[in-house]
């Protein structure tokens, strides 16, 4: 072996052997000293803790690594102890920010597993998002209420962006005597929920806050993938079909598919490789360009010249650099604050006829758009996703009983653990155009990497 060669490898094993440091996770009895754990209800709970399996319970030594953030994280499950006493316990549930597929089936198993693992009665929906804790009375929620809940799309406690009132809400949990929050929401609900466990602890309440990543657009970091995400993928199956379908029935035709990503294009990424139709992917984590040597034109033109049609899927966050807008829609927020995007796709169909226009008067050519919006996450979820709400409802529920507070529960390697809410809410996940990955997706469309040379 020469010396540059093993000069190359000692980082690599260094790497391996880099000590792995447990996540530390908020505890209820460390801002409240007189609390006392009880013995955990599942002991006499014949349904769930079967008695005969052993190491019911998770020990203090159980964790789970994450390779990404190189801690270990405290697994999700039931523990020995419990620090609430259920007939005590007086739940809220909020959804907040935009839709996902499973929102209805993640409320339907906290009720549902609040109610039959642990005997908790006193369960409230709060409407309508963050708002709601402060502007409309909680709606009492149990088992026979929300029993075919998991069978509807959307979120039947409704939801909302703004409308963060930290004090109110805070105000409105205290006053409403809740102890236990359930928070389910995106990065930016999860932004807000690290300000309500902190407020908490501030006023040193008994109160535990629990974080349920959601988001379509799997732009969650540490965890594998938040719920919904499957489904949107397969829903977007149909508009990259029926694009295929149009452009391959045109002369010179384009079937242009947008698809929902506000900042990462997992979605038009994902539903780009199971589809096997897509000839190029846009994404916002990509930036591209259209005219001149490696760029889209000149990629499409010789993609028409070969296979007579091209489909090209774009992430709704791709390309807003490029797009010319005004001063005024520069700044333009919606009510929780995300920028608002110009429409892509639009553009794009409009640059692309005037490019053809140019470059082939006369000759016949198609684009046909489709935008499939909101279609792709106002519906229920899939069988797999269906199973994963069960799963981080439990788990959350598990940790709140254990005393746990200002934590979320996801899945790390497909082992569910428990994630402090602070660490979830600033990670971010980017779609990486630097890895393998990335190699897969060109191999699968042969685009450019719009590298300019
Ligand atoms: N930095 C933040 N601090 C406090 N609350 C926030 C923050 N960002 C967003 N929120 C609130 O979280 C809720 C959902 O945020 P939004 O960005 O619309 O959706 P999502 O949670 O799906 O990303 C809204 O009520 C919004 O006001
Ligand atoms: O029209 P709305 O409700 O603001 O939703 C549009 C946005 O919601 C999303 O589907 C999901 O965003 P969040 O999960 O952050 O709410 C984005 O892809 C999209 O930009
Ligand atoms: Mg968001």
């Amino acid at each position: 072996m020469d010396d540059s060669s093993s000069s190359h490898q000692l980082p690599i094993v260094t790497h391996l052997f880099e000590p792995i440091k447990l996540k530390k996770l908020p505890h209820l009895t460390h801002y409240i000293s007189n609390l006392q754990p009880l013995p955990n209800p599942l002991d006499h709970n014949p349904y769930f803790n079967t008695l005969h399996l052993q190491n019911f319970y998770i020990t203090p030594n159980d964790v789970v690594l994450s390779h990404a953030t190189r801690f270990a994280y405290r697994t999700a499950g039931p523990r020995n102890n419990v620090y609430f006493n259920p007939p005590e316990v007086r739940v809220a549930i909020v959804t907040c920010g935009g839709l996902c597929p499973g929102l209805n089936t993640v409320i339907r198993e906290l009720v549902v597993g609040l109610w039959n693992l642990y005997g908790n009665r006193e369960i409230f929906g709060i409407t309508g998002g963050y708002r709601g804790f402060y502007s409309t009375e909680p709606v009492p929620l149990n088992p026979s209420i929300v029993h075919y809940w998991h069978n509807k799309g959307g979120t039947l406690l409704q939801t909302s962006r703004g409308g963060f009132d930290l004090c109110k809400i805070v105000d409105a949990i205290q006053n409403r005597g809740f102890n236990q929050v359930y928070i389910i929401g995106g990065d930016g609900t999860m932004r807000g929920a690290v300000k309500i466990f902190n407020e908490i602890r501030q006023r040193k309440l008994n109160i535990a806050v629990v974080g349920i990543p959601k988001t379509v657009d799997n732009d969650i970091g540490i965890i594998d993938r938040s719920f919904g995400f499957q489904t949107a993928v397969e829903m977007a199956q149909q508009a990259i079909s029926a694009a295929h379908v149009e452009a391959e029935s045109a002369v010179n035709g384009i079937g242009l598919v947008k698809l929902m990503g506000r900042s990462t294009g997992h979605i038009a990424l994902h539903a780009t490789l199971s589809s096997r139709d897509v000839d190029c992917c846009l994404i916002p984590e990509l930036d591209f360009y259209l005219e001149g040597k490696g760029g889209l034109f000149e990629f499409l033109d010789q993609r028409l010249k070969e296979n007579g049609h091209a489909v090209l899927v774009v992430a709704e966050g791709a390309g807003q650099d490029i797009i010319p807008r005004t001063d005024s829609q520069k700044e333009e927020r919606d009510e929780s604050g995300n920028l608002v995007f110009l429409d892509v796709g639009v553009w794009l169909k409009s640059e692309l006829k005037r490019w053809w226009d140019r470059e082939h008067p006369g000759e016949l050519f198609t684009v046909k758009y489709i935008d499939p919006t909101y279609m792709i996450r106002a519906v229920h979820a899939n069988a797999t996703d269906n199973l994963y709400c069960t799963l981080l409802a439990h788990s959350a529920i598990h940790g709140v009983m254990g005393g746990y507070t200002g934590f979320v529960a996801g899945p790390i390697n497909g082992n569910y653990a428990y994630i402090p809410l602070e660490d979830v809410a600033c990670a971010n996940n980017p779609v990486n155009t630097k890895d393998h990955n990335w190699s897969w997706v060109r191999s699968v469309t042969n685009q450019p990497d719009f590298l300019k040379s």
